[in-house]
């Protein structure tokens, strides 16, 4: 369950109430108090902020507990999570200052003229002279955001923030939101490549599939700069390097596992592609009509190309039925669509990868008695399967050595980067993927990334610590 801190700014009437009732009474309905401020004290009442922590399904309780309590009044309830948004999260800040006109005339016109004929006579310097060599675009059309869905552009603008705010304070890399107010594929294809000479990397997300593998195919082979749908991609790489090491805690090889994979979407697809090129031998992707079964034809073009793998088992049915002995379950479809009784129906030492966003395909409290690794794609539980592990590390090394494009080597390359952050020693059934604050990962994928780039020929330019 989701916890949430919320801040309650109370009067309290002194004959009629104590600060230990308020307190008891919050106790009572569910909730924790983490700090007390006094803000005003009066002869006859005085003002506190409380600030609680409580589960987000009963967040309401508890303030109508309050609100009942004879002698309080109730001035104020804040939202520690909208405070954090207020104004956005993000904002654009100028390398130097312009002191006086000296200054003026150099960053702005007639100064900046001379810089600009110089990118036009090499459009290369556009790299050193301009903020293209650090700047990454974070685009989506608001279709797929988080496990949300379609909630439109504007909406999708705090999940964007939130990116740019993550590449930043990771990698040090300026992530510009921009949110497109169209659906049609081709109109999104044309805005990317006409606003993209400013930026050195192109992030999409939540992209809806199968929209997104149209929009990124075609947005690779027509620009020269990295082009990476994070939805698809980071969510492979990081699901790959927790299997890498759940694989370990089990002792399974990765050429025995069965592996179910529910909901083949933008992360879905690209899972599966990653599971295929690492070896897995036997595959059973799973969309809302069941099994995508071997043999069989699909309108969807990355169905077919799946349909036509031959690791991919020829059984048909829904899950109910494929879950049966499968050795690793990943889900990246919608909350609550795994039952208890499927992971009791898996093989010994399953492995569950629940990743769906904000609310897994199944409660990590019932599943975790079940199965002997178990992850998800939320900050509040061991294991946590983000993309956010990857994309940081993997832009700064994309944009320290300009690469042309971001390829499979490269995104396996930061998988094994990424497990290998945890020791053997370390490794246990809770701890096989590291923590996002972990400084070691941004450093090992980054490392991991320039060093595929380099040896498969698509980096412009060798950072200095690779010459
Ligand atoms: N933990 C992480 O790092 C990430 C998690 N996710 C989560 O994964 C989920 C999917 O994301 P995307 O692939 O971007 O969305 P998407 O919309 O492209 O794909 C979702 C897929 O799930 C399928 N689906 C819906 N109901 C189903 C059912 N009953 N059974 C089987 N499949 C069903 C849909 O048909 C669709 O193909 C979301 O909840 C998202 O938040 C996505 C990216 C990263
Ligand atoms: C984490 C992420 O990108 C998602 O859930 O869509
Ligand atoms: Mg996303």
């Amino acid at each position: 369950m989701a916890n949430t801190s919320i801040i309650l700014r109370v009067e309290l009437a002194h004959d009629l109430v104590t600060f230990g009732d308020v307190a008891a009474v919050i106790s009572r309905a569910g909730g924790d108090v983490t700090s007390i401020d006094v803000i005003r004290v009066g002869k006859e009442s005085s003002v506190r902020d409380i600030t609680i922590d409580v589960q987000d399904s009963i967040e309401a309780e508890v303030v109508q507990a309050i609100k009942d309590l004879k002698g309080i009044t109730l001035i104020n309830v804040s939202d520690r999570t909208f405070l954090a948004h207020l104004g956005g999260k993000i904002s654009v800040q100028p390398n130097m200052p312009i002191k006086n006109r000296d200054d003026l005339s150099r960053v702005y016109t007639p100064g900046v003229a001379r810089v600009c004929t110089a990118i036009q006579e090499n459009p290369l310097k556009a790299y050193s002279l301009t903020i293209k060599r650090n700047t990454v675009a974070v685009i989506t059309d608001g279709t797929a955001v988080l496990g949300l869905g379609d909630i439109g552009p504007q909406a999708a603008a705090p999940v964007m923030e939130g990116k740019a705010m993550l590449f930043k304070q990771l990698a040090g890399v300026d992530a510009f939101p921009i949110c497109l107010d169209t659906k049609d594929t081709e109109e999104i294809i044309r805005t990317v490549k006409v606003i993209s000479p400013i930026f050195g990397g192109i992030n999409l997300e939540d992209i809806s599939s199968p929209r997104c593998f149209e929009i990124e195919s075609r947005l690779e082979k027509e620009l020269d700069i990295p082009v990476f749908h994070d939805d698809q991609h980071g969510t492979a790489v990081v699901m790959m390097a927790g299997l890498i090491n759940a694989l370990k805690v089990v002792d399974k090889p990765i050429e025995s596992i069965r592996v179910v994979v529910n909901g083949i979407g933008a992360a879905g697809v690209s899972v599966c592609k990653m599971l295929l090129a690492a070896g897995v031998k036997r595959l059973v992707p799973v969309d809302r009509d069941g099994a995508i079964v071997r043999g069989q034809t699909y309108d969807q073009p990355m169905w077919q190309w799946l349909a036509e793998q031959p690791q991919v088992e020829d059984i048909a049915g829904g899950l109910d039925k494929v879950i049966h002995g499968a050795d690793v379950f990943i889900g990246v479809s919608r909350a609550g669509l795994l039952k208890v009784e499927h992971v009791q129906s898996m093989a010994n030492d399953a492995i569950v990868f629940a990743l769906a966003n904000p609310q897994p395909e199944i409660d990590p409290e019932i599943a975790q008695a079940h199965v002997r690794v178990l992850a998800t794609g939320r900050s509040d539980y061991p294991n946590q399967i983000n993309n956010v592990l990857c994309f940081p590390g993997l832009f700064r090394g994309a944009l320290d050595c300009r690469a042309r494009r971001i390829h499979e080597d490269m995104k396996l390359a930061a998988a094994r980067a990424i497990a290998s952050v945890v020791s053997d020693d370390e490794l246990n059934e809770l701890y096989i993927i590291p923590s996002i604050f972990n400084d070691h990962v941004v450093t090992n994928v980054r490392h991991a990334v320039i060093e595929a780039a380099i040896r498969t020929g698509v980096a412009r330019r060798i950072p200095p610590d690779f010459r």
